[in-house]
């Protein structure tokens, strides 16, 4: 589903102890596109690894590029670190938003960096590298009135990990919902991360033992729902048990899980998006994947069980 601009679907407006903030003008299905907005400008990597002189140097360059308007549009953004930094390092510091993983850049966007975060947020914004925009989609159905939220740091860190890098790079005390959890309900997030955080660095190196990696990935998965995490994490997850099926040269279970793949992309980046072409071209035939048959050619005969929601397909999916 695209974001439809005859009828946005978002409001930027005043939120308590937060500053600005985007609300949901409306009720927003799981999967709808929410935003696509080009960057007033971007950061390379390049520019951003030889330190604040040259970024501030590079900003400064930019800011002449746009129009007056824009130019405003770049001032008016929070500056979170008062003046530790110049205003225009400052501001660039507050609002940038990474471009990609491992990141090309980072860009300045007028409404997307007006987001506030949430350990646990309700939509994931990419960068489409394909339509130069990046995209908000809703990662699980948002009530009308309700915060739209994105995570500003990365997947499985613990509480007091969480407070600590949001205090230092944004300066605020997170009261989100996950942060906001009774202690013992805190604890259990805080082991299901941990786990899913080790589960993630582990799953590669179960190497030709695939039924172990299976077992790791569907172990991830079913955390990932407790947890009520449904983000680029899923499909990720995914992608992980489809290239060790690729690996084996099992045709079946890796359709299948490239497809599972592909259907969770589709909700969290959208059809255009450069994952999802990349999964639809290996759904179409999965031996194009690199890694086709490094672990030796079995040759699985196997075919999928037909009922897809079965118990015995699950059973065989994930060789239990
Ligand atoms: C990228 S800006 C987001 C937009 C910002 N609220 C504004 O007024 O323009 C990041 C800043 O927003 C505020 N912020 C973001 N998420 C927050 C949260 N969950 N709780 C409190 N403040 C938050 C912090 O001041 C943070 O430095």
């Amino acid at each position: 589903m695209a974001a439809n601009n005859q009828q946005r679907l978002y409001d930027i407006v005043p939120i308590p102890n937060k500053g600005t903030g985007v609300i949901a003008t409306q009720d927003i299905a799981k999967g709808t596109r929410i935003m696509a907005e080009k960057p007033l400008f971007i950061v390379p990597t390049n520019v951003m690894e030889r330190g604040n002189q040259v970024v501030e140097k590079h900003l400064t360059e930019k800011l002449k590029t746009l129009d007056k308007d824009q130019q405003r549009a770049f001032l008016s953004l929070h500056n979170c670190h008062g003046t530790t930094f110049s205003p225009f390092l400052a501001i660039c510091k507050t609002n940038m938003l990474g471009l990609g993983s491992p990141p090309v850049g980072g860009g300045l966007f007028i409404e997307a960096s007006r987001i506030n975060h949430a350990c646990n947020p309700n939509t994931q914004n990419s960068w489409n590298s394909r339509i130069s925009r990046e995209t908000i989609h809703a990662v699980r159905d948002i009530k009308k009135g309700e915060e739209i939220t994105i995570s500003y740091i990365g997947h499985f860190a613990p509480y007091v990990e969480r407070q600590s890098i949001l205090k230092i790079k944004f300066n605020f005390d997170c009261a989100c919902e996950l942060c906001s959890l009774p202690p013992d309900q805190r604890r259990a997030s805080d082991e299901r991360l941990a786990t899913i955080h080790r589960l993630d660095q582990a799953i590669l190196s179960a190497g030709s033992n695939v039924q172990l990696g299976l077992g790791m990935v569907r172990r991830m998965l079913s955390l990932l729902d407790d947890e009520g995490t449904y983000n680029s994490q899923v499909y990720r997850a995914y992608y992980d048990a489809f290239q060790m099926m690729a690996a084996t040269d099992d045709k079946a279970r890796a359709g299948e899980l490239i497809r599972m793949a592909l259907e969770h992309a589709r909700t969290v980046e959208g059809n255009d998006s450069e994952t999802v072409k990349n999964f639809e071209r290996l759904a179409a035939n999965p031996t194009r994947h690199m890694a086709w048959g490094l672990y030796g050619r079995k040759k699985t005969q196997e075919t999928a069980p037909a009922d897809k929601d079965s118990r015995a397909f699950k059973t065989w999916l994930w060789m239990e």
